[in-house]
């Protein structure tokens, strides 16, 4: 019986003002899905998975956005899905878009159905909704598509990769905590429907800022455009050490800081000018202040999804 293994990496949403439009995949971690086909009697996803995560196919991003794919297509098919997690959940890294991304590739291989990657965010996106209550394209635009991407249109789906000429570094700042369950939902139930005009252009001058210091090797450009005037705010319950990990990253020259997805974790750019041993060193006593530890994961852009292997 034949099957296809796909890896996608790790991911951290929302850049600065970019709540899901703006997110980049990063080395740190990544999952892996293998896909085979069951049988081709009615249409189906089995998950097997021993990594802590829902079995139940809709409860399953990955699950839910095959399902979804193979509903859409009319295909009568029963697939089963082997998840393998190396991306830790629940702690912003983007862990359900990774599956999902990885799963939405390797059954687009393994059927051959020759669908674009923006098909396969349309697919993966609706297994984001399964479990955060609300499909965002963010995180599995960055695991599909690898570096920094903006999501540009959700109808029909539209990702522009956001060319990236300056040389900088990741720094992931991961509470060492456990996850909270359904995170992400709660966090996006924090987000204000309404919000001031002011607030509203004052983000769109950071997201401006952001992207064209991304695309000059803009140092203060970038800096300047990772603030948040509405989610990082409406949130900052969530993750009370966020600001102060902000204030101290930046005293010790970061490029820039940003909550990754809906948190906890804090991503830093960072490159020769900061003081990085110290920038952790601060960052850690906020930690404990705050009453945990906290790791620190230093990493770089990764690509998008890979199929590894067909066998
Ligand atoms: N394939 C999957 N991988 C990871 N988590 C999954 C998966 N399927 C369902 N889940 C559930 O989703 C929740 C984690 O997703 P959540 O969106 O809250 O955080 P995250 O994806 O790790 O980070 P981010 O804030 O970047 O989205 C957990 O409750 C987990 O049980
Ligand atoms: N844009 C999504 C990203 C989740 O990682 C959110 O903040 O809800």
């Amino acid at each position: 019986m034949s099957s296809v293994v796909a890896r996608a990496y790790s991911s951290s949403a929302n850049l600065g003002a970019g709540f899901d439009i703006l997110s980049l995949a990063h080395k740190a971690y990544h999952d892996e899905v293998e896909a085979e086909i069951v049988n081709n009697e009615g249409r189906g996803v089995l998950i097997e998975t021993s990594d802590g995560i829902p079995k139940e196919t809709h409860r399953n991003s990955a699950g839910a956005a095959v399902l979804s794919m193979l509903e859409d297509l009319g295909l009568k098919v029963t697939v089963r899905l082997k998840v393998k997690k190396g991306v830790p959940f629940g702690l912003g890294l983007g862990s359900s878009g990774a599956s999902a991304s990885a799963a939405v590739s390797a059954v687009n291989e393994l059927l051959g159905l020759g669908l674009r990657r923006e098909d396969l965010v349309k697919y993966a996106m609706l297994g984001e909704g399964a479990v955060s209550g609300s499909p965002h394209p963010d995180n599995v635009a960055a695991s599909l598509f690898g570096g920094v991407v903006a999501v540009v249109s959700t109808s029909p789906i539209r990702v522009a990769q956001i060319p990236v000429r300056v040389a900088f570094n990741l720094l992931l700042i991961i509470p060492r905590v456990k996850p909270m369950e359904g995170k992400t939902r709660k966090a996006r139930e924090l987000v204000p429907n309404r919000v001031n005009l002011s607030d509203a252009v004052q983000n769109a001058r950071f997201i401006s800022s952001l992207i064209l210091g991304l695309e000059s090797g803009n140092r203060e450009l970038i800096r300047l455009g990772l603030n948040d005037e509405i989610v990082e705010k409406a949130r900052t319950p969530m993750y009370p050490h966020y600001p102060e990990v902000k204030k101290v990253a930046l005293e010790s020259d970061a490029i820039g800081v940003c909550v990754s997805g809906a948190g906890p974790s804090v991503l830093v750019f960072y490159d020769k000018y900061t003081d990085i041993m110290g920038l952790k060193d601060r960052a850690d006593n906020v930690c404990k202040k705050n009453g945990f530890a906290c790791d620190f994961i230093e990493t770089e852009l990764a690509g998008g999804v890979q199929i590894e292997r067909i066998n």
